[in-house]
């Protein structure tokens, strides 16, 4: 079934990149049927068609008619110009994928068609190599066809949750965003690494394979990270030092409050687009 389909990127940045590369490797979409468009920077456009094999082609002559599945992939900020310029070509039965953090189905259902096909996505960056954790939540008119549809295309990018809409804003403070908090505390660990006088890039694939371990261990024994944490950590021990260095500097909280507020902000982002959305209507 995938491999008939036509999928059409709506903005070419990097989360659409992420997806495409994800795609193309994984075999299962012929490149040649994977089209990239955004706003106005072709030479972005030139640089994916280069690199993947996939089509790029300027918003204005796409044909519409040939896409099977839409995916947009602009900011939050842009959708409204997006889907003012997409309803005049897209008809109801096709479908309408959405990676953008806290729109949420209904503003997609209301901005669209009535009865329009759409699923909120949300994937991350780790897509490039097909390792995404991507949530998605169909909207009210979505098929069973193409909900079996989006799981299979998704599923080319990484593993797939389908979860209520209203846990999108935790997820996304979860998984959308948790890449970057690993990067972070890698960016912090090899800081300290190279400091005590390994060389970067040694120290960068030490904690790499480091963080692989300690994820796998996780996926592959039915074991809590608790349990785990704890096999670590001998008594007044060297884990010890660490985890309590840890405590002492707030590392718990300041994880718990990473995930929290990412959240609060994607919850924001929904309400500020609707709010944005009532004034332009009482204008
Ligand atoms: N980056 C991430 O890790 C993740 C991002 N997301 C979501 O993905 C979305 C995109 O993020 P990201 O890739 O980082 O953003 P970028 O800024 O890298 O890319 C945005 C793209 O949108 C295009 N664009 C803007 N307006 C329009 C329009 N009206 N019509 C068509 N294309 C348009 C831009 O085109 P041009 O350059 O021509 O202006 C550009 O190609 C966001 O909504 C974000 O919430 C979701 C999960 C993870
Ligand atoms: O930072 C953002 O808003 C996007 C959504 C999730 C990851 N990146």
């Amino acid at each position: 079934m995938l491999h008939e389909k036509t999928v059409a990127f709506i903005g070419a940045g990097s989360m659409a990149e992420a997806m495409i590369s994800g795609l193309v490797n994984s075999n299962k979409i012929p490149a040649h049927q994977i089209i990239a468009t955004n706003r106005s920077n072709g030479e972005r456009l030139a640089v994916l068609e280069a690199k993947y094999g996939i089509k790029g082609i300027k918003l204005d002559q796409l044909q519409f008619d040939q896409i099977d599945v839409f995916i947009l992939a602009m900011k939050p900020k842009d959708v409204e110009k997006a889907l003012n310029n997409l309803i005049g070509q897209i008809e109801v039965n096709q479908l309408v994928l959405s990676v953008l953090a806290g729109i949420t189905t209904t503003y997609l259902e209301q901005n669209l068609h009535n009865g329009q096909q759409v699923v909120r996505v949300m994937p991350n960056t780790s897509s490039t190599i097909g390792e995404s954790a991507t949530a998605i939540s169909p909207g009210h008119a979505t098929s069973n066809e193409n909900i079996i549809l989006t799981q299979e295309l998704l599923g080319c990018i990484g593993e797939v949750y389908t979860i209520k809409e209203k846990d999108m804003d935790i997820f996304t403070g979860l998984a959308g965003s948790g890449p970057a908090y690993f990067y972070y505390l890698m960016e912090h660990m090899e800081k300290q690494g190279s400091e005590a006088g390994f060389d970067v890039e040694t120290t960068r694939q030490i904690i790499a394979q480091t963080i692989v371990g300690a994820a796998k261990m996780i996926q592959e024994q039915d074991v809590t990270p608790t349990v785990l944490r704890e096999k670590v950590t001998s008594p007044n021990g060297t884990t010890a030092a660490g985890l309590k260095a840890l405590d002492d500097n707030g590392g718990g909280l300041a994880i718990s409050k990473a995930v929290e507020h990412a959240a609060i902000r994607s919850k924001e982002i929904s309400e500020q687009i609707q709010e944005s959305l009532l004034v332009s209507a009482n204008k």
